[in-house]
């Protein structure tokens, strides 16, 4: 138990010392997950699993004796259509192609390079066959099949990131010889940090004079990344997008990456993918591109992205031709959904239609139950210090008017750093900061500080949705004041629920649109919009929710106070007369 207390770093005097509630929860869950041990190793390696484990196609008949020979894992994953019982990528799980992203500075070469590759290394056929975007194209080369991801620059990636997805196995940061890096490699570079992807580093445009391979090498090592060659362990490639100088290189580099990271997948394995893109046609309807990370999909499976469930009645490949199937690492066009699904949507299948309406309404009511809980969370000690034993992380993104501010913030916030807190600069630019900071920011858990410069309209709405933390200072000291804050761990503010007010239901009026308004009047404090609601009947709670709406006559208002009558909507359609609502809201308790 005392070991325990260490490893939480809270302080006793001796065995019969008393610890806070909070504590003494926070151990029960440690001991509950020793005692639950092996099992729940096994379960938590499956989703890792899933998630690193992406796509390979046209399966050879080395795949097929593969998957004979684990008859018992394939058996047990077509029973079973939940991705979390895959069975964990044994040594037998048959390799799959890796996935490839494209990132950059603007202007440096990604889509040349791209097409470079498309023109040389996609059979020609299908080259010529290409009318339409499909996200994706599969590569050919002398190493096996290599996808890339078709959208260049890092918006695309971390969207995908943001939804929780990984697609990517590998980014190539491609950096122009006659430029070097750029705010974008900057960001680009951050971005694959943050997914922890392994990252290779194209210089392009050697053809060019004035280029300077050795200045972009110079310049990456300012960044901590050292190339092989000056001793380190990151991989640059020389490449022209023009010439196809390199090329070949780079392609091999990434098949060896590939190696490395020995990516797996099974074809036989649970269906899973995540969504690339999606796109309206105004002729065909929604086409959605999945790629395909684990199983096979098949031409009449039932598909659930989402809230949002569809049947595939028809598939392309990247290369615009029909297909019945496509295992793991295939980007497929689907056609089926009836909603277009958005970028990094994970699907999953469905066994038939049935089963698809259940996931789907498992799903609504999951995502009311969080929304109902968010606000009421309290983060648990081992949230706010890391996990046990470990060094915290403060993961930050500055933003500021300039270099030289930057670099004053930054100087101070490396004498910050303790043995037990490492403040981790993602990304530090100069200038507002933008919406795919907001998505970094989400994908690595960070803060966004500004200095000096504040977030756009959009962008402060984005990060509010996404529950980031974003910040403007214009005194440098303040903005070190929220980074102390930070490091104490008082990461989010705690709240608490605060008694508003008591109305009586009247009568109940129906209401075509909105369902049954309960008119009422207070009785007692006040009713505000959104506030949470508890309905009783006699002694009974009958109902929780949200005050959705509230009117005073025809018009919408904000507030009703004691003594006034009011039309309560909770988005409830059962509401009775006699029925009393209590409101409350959740306020900010300050902490010491
Ligand atoms: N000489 C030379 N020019 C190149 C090379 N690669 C790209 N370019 C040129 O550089 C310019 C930008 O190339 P793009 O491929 O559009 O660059 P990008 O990074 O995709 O740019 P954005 O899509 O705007 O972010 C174009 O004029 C290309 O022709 C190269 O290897 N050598």
């Amino acid at each position: 138990m005392l070991e325990i207390l260490d490893g939480l770093g809270v302080s006793y005097k001796s065995v019969s010392s008393t610890i806070e509630e909070d504590t003494v929860e926070l151990i029960k869950q440690i001991l509950e997950e020793e005692a639950a041990g092996g099992a729940a190793a096994t379960t938590d390696a499956a989703p890792a699993q899933n998630q690193s484990a992406q796509p390979q196609s046209t399966q050879t008949a080395q795949t097929e004796a593969q998957s004979a020979a684990a008859p018992q894992s394939a058996a047990t994953a077509t029973a079973e259509r939940e991705p979390e019982v895959a069975a964990p990528a044994a040594p037998e799980t048959p390799h799959r192609a890796p996935v490839v992203t494209i990132m950059g500075h603007v202007d440096h070469g990604k889509t040349s390079l791209l097409d470079y590759i498309r023109k040389t290394k996609v059979a020609a056929k299908e080259a010529g066959g290409i009318t339409q975007h499909v996200g994706a194209f599969e590569a050919k080369t002398s190493k096996g099949k290599i996808v890339f991801i078709d959208t260049p620059g890092h918006e695309a990636f971390t969207t995908i990131r943001a939804r929780g997805a990984n697609v990517a196995d590998i980014a190539i940061i491609v950096i122009a010889a006659d430029d070097s890096l750029m705010p974008q490699t900057r960001e680009a570079i951050a971005h694959a940090q943050a997914a922890k992807v392994p990252m290779l580093i194209a210089i392009n445009k050697v053809d060019l004079p004035q280029a300077d391979p050795e200045r972009v090498k110079t310049d990456l090592t300012q960044l901590n990344l050292v190339p092989e060659e000056y001793g380190g362990d990151l991989v640059v490639v020389p490449v022209s997008a023009k010439t196809g100088e390199g090329v070949e290189d780079l392609l091999e580099y990434i098949s060896l990456t590939a190696e490395l990271e020995d990516l797996r997948a099974d074809p036989k394995g649970n269906f899973s993918g995540v969504i690339i893109e999606s796109r309206v046609d105004r002729q065909a309807g929604v086409l959605a591109t999945v790629m395909v990370q684990e199983g096979t999909l098949h031409v009449g499976d039932f598909l659930v992205v989402g809230e949002n469930y569809g049947k595939i009645k028809a598939m392309t490949d990247s290369g615009g031709g029909r297909i019945k199937e496509a295992g793991p690492s295939t980007p497929v066009q689907v056609l089926g959904f009836s909603e277009a699904p958005a970028s990094g949507e994970t699907v999953l299948s469905a066994k038939n239609e049935h089963a698809a309406r259940e996931v789907i309404a498992q799903r609504a009511s999951d995502r009311r139950d969080a929304e109902n809980a968010r606000v009421q969370r309290k983060r648990t000690l081992e949230e706010m210090m890391g996990p046990l034993g470990e060094t915290r992380t403060v993961n930050l993104i500055l933003r500021a008017d300039t270099q030289g501010s930057l670099e004053a913030i930054q100087g101070i916030l490396a004498k910050k750093e303790t043995e037990d807190v490492k403040l981790n600069v993602l990304l530090a630019g100069i200038g507002s900061p933008t919406e795919g900071d907001v998505l970094l920011a989400s994908t690595a858990e960070a803060t966004i500080l500004c200095f000096n410069v504040t977030a756009a309209g959009g962008v402060k709405k984005i990060a509010e949705n996404k529950d980031i933390e974003l910040k403007s200072f214009r005194i440098i000291y303040e903005l070190i004041d929220e980074v102390d804050r930070l490091i104490k761990g008082n990461l989010e503010p705690v709240f608490e629920e605060r008694y508003l007010g008591r109305a009586e239901v009247r009568m109940v009026i129906k209401h075509p649109k909105s369902g049954n308004i309960a008119g009422s009047y207070v009785t007692d404090g006040m009713f505000r919009r959104n506030a949470k609601a508890k309905v009783t009947r006699g002694k009974q709670v009958v109902y929780e929710g949200t005050v959705v709406g509230l009117k005073r006559f025809k018009d919408d208002v904000r507030e009703v106070q004691t003594g006034y009558e009011c039309g309560i909507n909770l988005d409830w359609n059962d509401v009775q007369e006699g029925d009393i609502i209590e409101a409350s809201e959740m306020v900010e308790v300050e902490q010491a």
